[in-house]
């Protein structure tokens, strides 16, 4: 049975866009998810979204790392999914969706996303980087080679090396350019390998530089491979609320296989 698929990328990070309302798309076919993340014998993607009818919220979002498993929460895939829904003729210009990671609240404004994450009320400091959760796990620390550096060796020693091991991390290397801007690269869990952007990386990111002192900025750009995004929060008692990650999604191409 033929199926359509969307393409859409955020920043350089890419995804595979399925609108299952229908419930047609086979969720443990994890050979399937992989071969169609796949970059020579697939479509190719970081990961793979479905759009799915939700009760009470306007959809839901149910995230595929490239390895083929279901995993959490993805910050520029759920940007990448509000665009989408709005191409579907889902919603208009706001929208309420919930993910594994809970509700989000977004707007979309001429392909800009602003996607609200979670509340981070726990950050780890340790001698040389910051552990968070940001919907996604994210190992965060600075590197000042930052253009030049083997960030898959490295990234993959970290991602499965004590504590993290087979369950794994995110690994974000961060250079700081301004008082208000890092630069950063992810290595990616479930990609095995580095993606052009991270968006729950980001964030992580900008929460735990605010969280060492490293900027006392609470609208915060990141340059990462694939362009620039922003990310704004507030402080409350030493949480992080009202948090949102802001930047561009791009529709790539539908086609059927
Ligand atoms: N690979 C991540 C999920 C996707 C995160 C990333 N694509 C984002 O934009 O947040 C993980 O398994 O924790």
């Amino acid at each position: 049975m033929q199926q359509t698929f969307y393409k859409y990328q955020g920043t350089g990070n890419d995804f595979v866009m399925i609108d299952n309302r229908q419930q047609t798309f086979d969720k443990n076919n994890t050979k399937r998810v992989n071969w169609l993340c796949d970059r020579r014998f697939g479509i190719g993607a970081d990961g793979l979204i479905l759009l799915e009818n939700h009760d009470d919220y306007d959809f839901k979002m149910v995230y595929y790392n490239a390895d083929g498993n279901e995993s959490t929460m993805c910050g520029n895939g759920g940007r990448c999914l509000v665009a989408f829904a709005q191409q579907l003729g889902v919603i208009e210009n706001e929208c309420t969706f919930e993910a594994i990671d809970g509700l989000h609240h977004a707007k979309i404004n001429d392909g800009i996303v602003e996607l609200q994450m979670q509340d981070v009320d726990k950050v780890e400091q340790f001698s040389n980087h910051v552990f968070l959760n940001t919907g996604s796990p994210h190992h965060v620390q600075f590197e000042n080679k930052i253009e030049g550096f083997d960030i898959k060796n490295i990234g993959a020693k970290i991602r499965y090396g004590q504590p993290y091991n087979q369950e794994g991390t995110n690994v974000n290397f961060v250079k700081k350019m301004a008082d208000d801007a890092f630069r950063v690269r992810t290595y990616e869990r479930g990609v095995e390998d580095e993606t052009l952007s991270c968006g729950t990386g980001v964030t992580a990111v900008a929460i735990g530089m605010h969280y060492i002192g490293e900027t006392e900025k609470n609208l915060i750009n990141l340059n990462v491979e694939g362009g620039k995004l922003q990310v704004r929060f507030d402080v409350e008692n030493g949480a992080y609320k009202n948090v949102w990650l802001i930047g561009p999604a791009k529709f790539v191409f539908k086609g059927t296989i």
